[in-house]
């Protein structure tokens, strides 16, 4: 084993010992082990006497991943790995082989300049290609891809933006079929957003063994329903699911609740203690959650207890974004020498400069990233994007251009509309500012963002560089 383990303690222990048959769901709140709870539930499933069998843990990121094997025992009957490389290794499998078609985001856009150049007068016409995409993401994870279910929208949404218009639904329902024209003219039946769907269908009729007995999903709050319904499928009748999810901290697409994956759940679990965060890192996080953007009644698990005291989360201002990042660098290098750092930003925009800021401090920094092969032991410092450092802790977190300008990012507000667009990106802060175990830093130069309480709340101490 890498890092030793915590003991489950109260709820946990009943988790990891659930009933091995059937689908179990787990919700639990930022820092209540519900990784640390999704390791010890696979290892037990892999091994326990008569009920254990092969066992897959699957989450969504690969840095996650490399994470994750160094918390857990190898051991040859679990196996460790992204849902993709999951359902990659299935399809292998089977004949004929997927071939995947890559030039969806280009198709869309000429579906949409062609309606457009058509004389349509619809707004939704002048919405980005970014809301397309995501609107396409949606239909095809949640398996909603025929005109009726989704142009009369018989499936719940949940959302704080206007929902859309049955006339403005025509139009990307039309764009959707000129897309799959084009694909189809290209020779390709299936994209990236189609795999979950031709694992499900193809499990459905596959009537041979199936490789694991248990599966438990880590982060699952960010899988799209046809993901999850595809892993049910995935295991025989005397098998087992067991779903961790934090729907708090979902930062993929529209949110939803996990009432949508349509399992039979007989009972739900919830962790309520937070282990990670100091009281004030949590007590800002759980302020960022009580805001109005960001309630729309998804269930979140509201924190009850916490472990640690540490210093008030620094809201620091700073001249003008490149003083930020400078900042961020000499902060992260002070703090790296006895502790594990994180410096993590909204997009992948700042990670060259930022790179070079911190070599030109003496820091060799680590990228959190897909190509992470091996998770460093000991102290240092990463930097990545929020997104990256999904599922993960460090002893310090600092994130630079928490400014109004830039978060909520200006592209989501143009695609989604300012109040949806706050809802989605308030849960990406929430998932890095919960990263930190002691201390934070947040970072601005001009206004603070309205994702934040406000920068004279008591939440924070206040410096001026
Ligand atoms: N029973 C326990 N005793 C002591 N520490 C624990 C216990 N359970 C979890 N922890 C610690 O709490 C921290 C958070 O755990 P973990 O990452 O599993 O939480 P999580 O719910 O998956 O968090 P998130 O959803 O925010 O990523 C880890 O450092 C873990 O070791």
């Amino acid at each position: 084993m890498g890092i030793a383990l915590p003991e489950p303690k109260g709820h946990q222990r009943d988790v990891v010992s659930l009933k091995a048959e059937g689908h179990c769901v787990v919700l639990g709140t930022a820092g209540s082990g519900k990784t640390t709870m999704a390791v010890h539930r696979a290892h037990y499933l892999a091994k326990a006497p008569e009920i254990g069998g092969q066992t897959l843990l699957v989450t969504f990121n690969k840095a996650l991943i490399t994470y994750l094997r160094g918390i857990s025992v190898v051991s040859p009957s679990l196996r460790i790995e992204t849902y993709h490389r999951f359902a990659r290794g299935y399809l292998n499998n089977r004949q004929p082989p997927v071939r995947i078609y890559k030039d969806k985001e280009q198709a869309v856009q000429r579906s949409l300049d062609a309606l457009r150049a058509n004389g349509s007068r619809r707004a939704v016409l002048d919405r980005p290609i970014e809301f397309f995409m995501d609107e396409l993401h949606w239909m095809v994870g949640h398996g909603v891809t025929d005109r009726g279910s989704y142009v009369e929208d018989v499936t719940p949404r949940i959302g704080r933006g206007q929902p859309l218009q049955q006339s403005d639904r025509e139009i990307v329902f039309e764009i959707y079929r000129d897309y799959l024209r084009q694909r189809a003219e290209a020779g390709y039946r299936y994209d990236w957003d189609d795999i979950a769907s031709i694992v499900l269908r193809s499990l459905k009729e596959d009537s041979t063994n199936r490789r694991y007995r248990h599966i438990v999903v880590d982060e699952g709050q960010d899988f799209t329903p046809e993901m999850i319904r595809s892993l049910a499928a995935a295991i025989p009748e005397n098998g087992s699911l067991t779903f961790f999810g934090d729907y708090a901290q979902q930062i993929y697409g529209s949110r939803m609740s996990w009432r949508s994956l349509r399992l039979t759940v007989r009972e739900i679990a919830r962790f309520a203690h937070n282990y990670r965060n100091s009281r004030q890192v949590a007590h800002l996080a759980q302020a960022m959650s009580a805001m109005p953007h960001f309630r729309d009644g998804v269930d979140l698990v509201e924190p009850t207890g916490f472990d640690a005291d540490g210093p008030k989360p620094t809201v620091v201002k700073v001249a003008d974004h490149d003083r930020q990042l400078g900042e961020a660098a000499r902060q992260a290098r002070a703090l790296g020498s006895d502790r594990q750092v994180a410096v993590l930003t909204r997009t992948r925009d700042h990670e060259a400069r930022l790179r070079s800021l911190l070599l030109s401090e003496g820091v060799s920094p680590w990228r959190l990233h897909r190509d992470l092969s091996r998770w460093p032991q000991g102290p240092g410092v990463f930097y990545g994007t929020y997104s990256s450092a999904k599922g993960l802790e460090f002893d310090s977190v600092i994130l630079p251009l928490c400014d109004r300008a830039t978060l909520p990012k200006p592209s989501e507000v143009l695609a989604h509309g300012q109040a949806e667009a706050a809802a989605r990106e308030s849960r990406q802060l929430y998932v890095a500012v919960t990263r930190a175990r002691t201390e934070l830093v947040l970072l601005h130069s001009s206004k603070l963002t309205t994702l934040l309480p406000d920068e004279m709340s008591d939440l924070y101490v206040r410096v001026d560089r």
